[in-house]
């Protein structure tokens, strides 16, 4: 009992140490809160000369309430919610269980029965959250490690159940076993709810770099590294790769007449138009300033020109509806294919902006092909 004290002290300091961190998320610090209330109520179990209320009953009501923060963390992390109330209703069952087993039937083999599988439940359920959220690679560790120490809880209370009293039990295989196993879960836990949040954060500074933060779109960056993707599997699949640059018309002016965030506003409702139109698998990405970069896996040159016509189209056709004013706008365009150019994509992209600014000086509002 004393490695598990060290051990949950140990992991608690480290859930603690990493919720310090003022960037931490809510589900982090929830966790930490968590394993400081189940530490302190292991702590108060195994301390003897206690009162019997603080020692038999109270830290079993402190343990559950731990691991409810734990849930409550873990449904925030799958953007759920757990109420306070299923946190008041863990507690309180833990508190009046153990009460019955101490005041009214005294039975330690009952008590600790009961805990160990009302515990290794609570575990359970805790794995069940993160195994519905389908992210394996991610949280495939702490799913482990909640499952194991369920496991060895239910298995001492079962064996507790089945062989008497925990004294006749203390040197048996099975308490020797699961001594070794909870510490083991309790490391895979800690360490696998850092994982998370570091694959999270790690995930999130990666579509930051990769994505235009005002439309959404991909920048230069995020191009670059899928459409060298796309083009590869274009090439390999024996496939046309279109490219269409797309370039709003006069937008100096938009600025001009109505101020900046206007034109940013008009920049966003592009990008969620080409959006809306485009395949799931097509490119969509902010080159520069007002220009756009569509990148077409599986299309030749004719079907892009009719994709770039009726996108031009729509363009045209569309209003802008902002705050307090309609906004419309058009749009030149250039569209190069693999089957004239290369699958390079710089090279496409630099024969689309010729054949774009071709569509500027022919007049604007208008698709021309390179
Ligand atoms: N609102 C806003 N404006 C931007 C952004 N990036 C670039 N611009 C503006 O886009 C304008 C581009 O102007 P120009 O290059 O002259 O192009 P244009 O007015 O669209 O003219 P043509 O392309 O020849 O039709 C400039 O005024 C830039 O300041 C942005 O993120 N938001």
């Amino acid at each position: 009992m004393l490695v598990q004290i060290c051990v949950t002290a140990l992991t608690t300091a480290l859930l603690v140490a990493s919720a310090c961190y003022t960037e931490s998320p809510p589900e982090q610090r929830w966790w930490a809160a968590g394993n400081v209330a189940v530490a302190g109520g292991m702590t108060l179990s195994q301390v003897a000369g206690l009162p019997l209320l603080l020692h038999a009953i109270v830290s079993y009501g402190v343990i559950a309430f731990g691991l409810g923060l734990v849930l409550r963390g873990l449904r925030v992390y799958c953007n759920e919610s757990l109420s306070w109330l299923t946190i008041a209703i863990l507690t309180l069952i833990a508190l009046l269980v153990a009460a019955y087993y101490t005041v009214l039937a005294p039975s330690l083999r009952a008590r600790l029965c009961f805990t160990g599988f009302y515990f290794g439940l609570i575990n359970w359920a805790g794995a069940l959250m993160l195994a519905r959220h389908r992210a394996w690679r991610v949280s495939g560790i702490a799913i482990a490690g909640f499952t194991l120490l369920g496991l060895a809880l239910c298995w001492r209370g079962a064996h507790l159940l089945l062989r008497g009293e925990p004294a006749d039990g203390s040197n048996s295989l099975v308490i020797a076993l699961s001594a070794l196993v909870v510490p083991l879960a309790q490391i895979c836990i800690a360490f696998g709810l850092i994982l998370m949040v570091m694959w999270r954060y790690a995930e999130r500074l990666r579509r930051l770099s990769t994505l235009d933060a005002l439309t959404g779109a991909l920048n230069r960056a995020g191009l670059e590294i899928q459409g060298k993707r796309v083009g590869l599997r274009a090439l390999r699949g024996g496939r046309s790769l279109a490219v269409i640059m797309i370039d709003v018309d006069y937008f100096k002016v938009i600025n001009d007449s109505y101020g900046h965030p206007v034109g940013d506003e008009v920049l966003r409702h592009l990008a969620r138009l080409l959006r809306v139109e485009l395949r799931p698998h097509d490119l969509l990405a902010r080159f520069g300033g007002e220009e756009f970069v569509l990148v077409l896996d599986g299309v030749d040159r004719e079907a892009a020109l009719k994709v770039a016509e009726r996108l031009r189209a729509r363009i045209e056709y569309e209003v802008a509806e902002l705050e307090k004013l309609s906004v419309r706008y058009t749009a030149s365009m250039g569209v190069v294919c693999s089957d004239q150019h290369s699958y390079d994509l710089i090279r496409l992209i630099s024969a689309g902006d010729a054949a774009m600014y071709e569509a500027k000086r022919a007049g604007r509002n208008r698709v021309v092909a390179g």
